[in-house]
C-alpha cells in the first residue's frame, strides 16, 4: 500500500494530508550548529542542508543510514515531431545500460553511497504527441504515479530522482512554459544536442502544445503534457513525503517533472532540494520561480539522477561536520 494506491481521480492528488517539517528539530539542529567550534554560518550552505534533514528526520542529529536513488525510464510521442536528435530506442538501450552499471549514474551512486533501481515505465508505448491531443489518459496518468509511489522504499532516508527518456527536454519545456508562463523560447535548450535550427522547432511545438492545453492546470497539466517518466517521479515525491523522506530532484528534467505539484499546490515540494543547476538555460528560471536554490553547478546536462547523485556527497558531508563536530565546551575552545 502507498499514499497513492487507492488514487481514483487527479483532482483528489490536492486533498492528500501531508506530514510537515519537525520546526522543533530544526531549531535544535541551529543551536547545535551554533555550538560547534566554528565561526556561527560559517558552513554556510552546509548548515542550512543539515537543519533541513533535521526537520524531516524529526530528529536533532540526523543521519542517512540508506540512501534510495530511483530512476524512471519513459517514451514519448513527441519524438513524432523530430524534436530529438537521438533515436527513441536509445531509452531502452540506456536502461540496459543502468542495469549493466554501465552508465554514469551507476558510478556517482557507487561512489556517493545510493542503491540504484531503474523503473522502465511500457517504453514500448509512447505517450500520444501532446500537439495532437492530451499525451496521456487519466488512468494512464494514475498508473504511472502509482508506479512511482510504490517504488520508494519507506525506510530510505533520503531519495535520490532522476530519469531518462529521449525527447523529454521536449516535454520538459513544455510543463515549465505552462506552469510560469513566458514565451516557449525561453524554457527550450539544447537538449541532447539538438542545433539552433533544432532548438527552433523545439520551441514551436512547446507553444503549440501549451496554447492546445492552455485549460489544464496542476495534474491535468501532467497527463495534458507529461510522460509516464514524468508522472512516476510526482508519484515517487508524494510517497517520500508521506513517509517524510527528504528528496533531492535532479536537473531540468527532474525539476519540471515536479512543476504539476508545484502548480497544485507550492509547499508539495518542501521537502525536495535541486541536487545542481543543469546547463539547460530554463533550469534556472525555474528553480528561481519555485524558489529553490541548486544545491551544485557542475556544468552537467545528463539527467539519470546524476547531479543528485553528486549532491549526495554533500548532504553526507553537511551531516558528517553536524554529527561529528566537538562543540566549543567540549573542545575547550574559547569564545563560542
Ligand atoms: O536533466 C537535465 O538537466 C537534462 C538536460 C538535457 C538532457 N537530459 C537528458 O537527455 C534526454 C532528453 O534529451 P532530448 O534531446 O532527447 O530531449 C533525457 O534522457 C534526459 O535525461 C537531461
Ligand atoms: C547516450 C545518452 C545517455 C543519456 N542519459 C540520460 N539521457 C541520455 C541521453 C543519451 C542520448
Amino acid at each position: 500500500m502507498t499514499i497513492l494506491s487507492d488514487l481514483t481521480s487527479l483532482d483528489d492528488i490536492a486533498k492528500l494530508v501531508l506530514p510537515e517539517t519537525d520546526q522543533a528539530s530544526a531549531a535544535a539542529a541551529s543551536e547545535r550548529q551554533n555550538s560547534l567550534t566554528k565561526p556561527p554560518g560559517s558552513l554556510g550552505r552546509l548548515e542550512e542542508l543539515a537543519m533541513f534533514m533535521a526537520g524531516w528526520q524529526r530528529s536533532e542529529m540526523p543521519v542517512i543510514k540508506k540512501a534510495q536513488a530511483l530512476v524512471f525510464a519513459g517514451n514519448h510521442g513527441i519524438c513524432a515531431q523530430g524534436v530529438n536528435p537521438f533515436p527513441q530506442e536509445v531509452t531502452v538501450q540506456m536502461v540496459a545500460n543502468f542495469k549493466a552499471g554501465g552508465a554514469a549514474i551507476n558510478q556517482l551512486c557507487r561512489a556517493n553511497g545510493a542503491d540504484l533501481s531503474v523503473v522502465a515505465l511500457d517504453l514500448d508505448q509512447p505517450t500520444q504527441d501532446f500537439t495532437q491531443g492530451p499525451a496521456m489518459t487519466e488512468a494512464e496518468t494514475i498508473k504511472a504515479l502509482q508506479s512511482g509511489a510504490a517504488a520508494v522504499d519507506p525506510d530510505a532516508s533520503v531519495l535520490i530522482l532522476g530519469e531518462m527518456g529521449i525527447g523529454n527536454s521536449t516535454v520538459a519545456a513544455a510543463l515549465a512554459c505552462a506552469t510560469f508562463g513566458g514565451g516557449a523560447a525561453q524554457w527550450v535548450g539544447r537538449g541532447t544536442g539538438s542545433d539552433s535550427d533544432g532548438q527552433a522547432l523545439k520551441a514551436r511545438v512547446v507553444e503549440t502544445g501549451v496554447t492546445l492545453h492552455s485549460a489544464a492546470r496542476g495534474m491535468a497539466m501532467l497527463a495534458a503534457l507529461g510522460g509516464r517518466e514524468q508522472a512516476a517521479i510526482c508519484g515517487a515525491v508524494l510517497a517520500a513525503r508521506a513517509h517524510s523522506i527528504p528528496v533531492i530532484l535532479d536537473g531540468y528534467i527532474c525539476t519540471a517533472a515536479v512543476a504539476p505539484l508545484y502548480d497544485t499546490a507550492p509547499a508539495l515540494l518542501d521537502h525536495c532540494l535541486v541536487g545542481h543547476a543543469s546547463a539547460e538555460p530554463g533550469h534556472k528560471l525555474m528553480v528561481d520561480a519555485m524558489q529553490k536554490a541548486p544545491i551544485l553547478s557542475m556544468n552537467m546536462a545528463l539527467g539519470e539522477g546524476s547531479g543528485a547523485a553528486l549532491a549526495l556527497g554533500v548532504l553526507r558531508a553537511a551531516l558528517e561536520c553536524h554529527n561529528g563536530m566537538a562543540t566549543f565546551a567540549q573542545a575547550g575552545v574559547s569564545g563560542g
